[in-house]
């Protein structure tokens, strides 16, 4: 990958898990010169050739030890349910001086698996990059999926005001905007702009799987962008997304709570035909719609040419 070089921000960024999001911030840091070298740790000896075989890191290894050892910066991308056993494994091995950070997308549990791992010494900077595809794994990765988007930092009061400068500085690079606040702040209000989007989501679409097979063909065939919509989010990594769910459990729980009453309220308004009701409904959420267009929080990951790089109609990425 060509460096277009800026100055390196670290000596040695170190990726545990290499997939959509490891990989592309790896593409990116590589791409940019935000690093003078990326190491990464992954599950397999398939990934960890085929990691260099896209050259997206300088060195792979099958171990964390050895990748995060000589460390400045360690960046946790795994599923979130992977952080104890991820935590465990940096004790004792770490460089003083060295900042962890991560892109989970809960961060209250992150803060509970990792923090108590990490030795004196070590900064612990949570973070969370609110951009990402439905597809996973290394190849999956582009280093423009977080240009033009936010990423939220949960520092933790008492840690360093040094390494979380530096972690802001890194997406900034990456030509994030970023903002700081608490971790339960993030996760009850990604708990409605995040999660539970893909409950839905993935419930209508289990929905139409679970009509009888006949029905369930005519659906396929006759899928209007609607349901189409859903699909694309509903394709999302299952791991990950049981993680989420596990690990944000409060939050989800109070805004399906919330949900079930104002899908009452509409499934009374339809029985006892409210039009008046849905109109000003559907007037209130088509103008929240164009709010967020034109916040520049909708189609911001185009490539080089231009061209979408979230998925096509059918929900396949483009090719590269
Ligand atoms: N996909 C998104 O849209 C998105 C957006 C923002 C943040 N996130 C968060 O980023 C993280 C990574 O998500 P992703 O989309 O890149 O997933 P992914 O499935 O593409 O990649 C995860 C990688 O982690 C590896 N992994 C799993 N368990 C591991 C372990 N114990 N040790 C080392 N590696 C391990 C997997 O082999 C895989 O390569 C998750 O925590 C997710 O919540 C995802
Ligand atoms: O666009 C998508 O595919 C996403 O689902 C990305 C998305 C989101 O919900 O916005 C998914 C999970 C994250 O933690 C951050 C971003």
């Amino acid at each position: 990958m060509t460096n277009t070089a800026s100055k390196p921000l670290f000596d040695t960024v170190a990726f545990i898990g290499m997939g959509l999001i490891g990989s592309s911030l790896a593409r990116r840091i590589l791409r940019d010169g935000l690093a003078k070298k990326v190491t990464c740790a992954v599950r397999s000896e398939a990934t960890r050739d085929r990691v260099l075989e896209l050259g997206i890191a300088n060195e792979a290894y099958c171990d964390i030890k050895s990748a995060v050892v000589d460390a400045d910066l360690i960046m946790i991308c795994a599923p979130v349910g992977a952080n104890e056993t991820i935590g465990a494994q940096l004790a004792g091995v770490l460089k003083k001086g060295a900042i962890v950070s991560d892109v989970g997308s809960v961060k209250q549990a992150v803060i509970r698996d990792i923090a108590p791992h990490l030795d004196e010494g070590v900064s612990f900077v949570p973070g969370h990059p609110l951009a990402g595809t439905e597809h996973s794994g290394p190849d999956a990765g582009f280093p423009e999926l977080f240009e033009g988007r936010w990423c939220i930092l949960t520092p933790v009061p008492g840690e360093s005001e040094k390494a979380t400068a530096l972690v802001q500085a890194l997406w900034e690079a990456c030509g994030m905007k970023v903002e700081c606040m608490d971790a339960d702040h993030h996760d009850r209000i990604l708990g409605i702009t995040s999660h539970l989007p893909h409950l839905i989501a993935y419930t209508i679409v289990g929905t139409a799987t679970d009509l009888e097979d006949a029905l369930r063909q005519e659906v396929i065939k006759f899928s209007a962008s609607g349901f189409r919509d859903f699909t694309r989010i509903a394709a999302s990594d299952p791991t990950m997304w049981r993680d989420v769910f596990l690990n944000n459990r409060e939050a989800v729980l109070e805004v399906l709570g919330r949900f079930q009453e104002d899908l009452m309220a509409l499934q009374r308004a339809i029985r006892w035909g409210e039009g008046d009701k849905l109109f000003e409904l559907f007037s209130r959420t088509r103008e929240i719609r164009r709010g967020i267009v034109d916040a520049g929080q909708y189609f911001t990951n185009f490539s080089a040419e231009g061209e979408d790089r979230h998925s096509d109609e059918t929900g396949k990425k483009k090719p590269d």
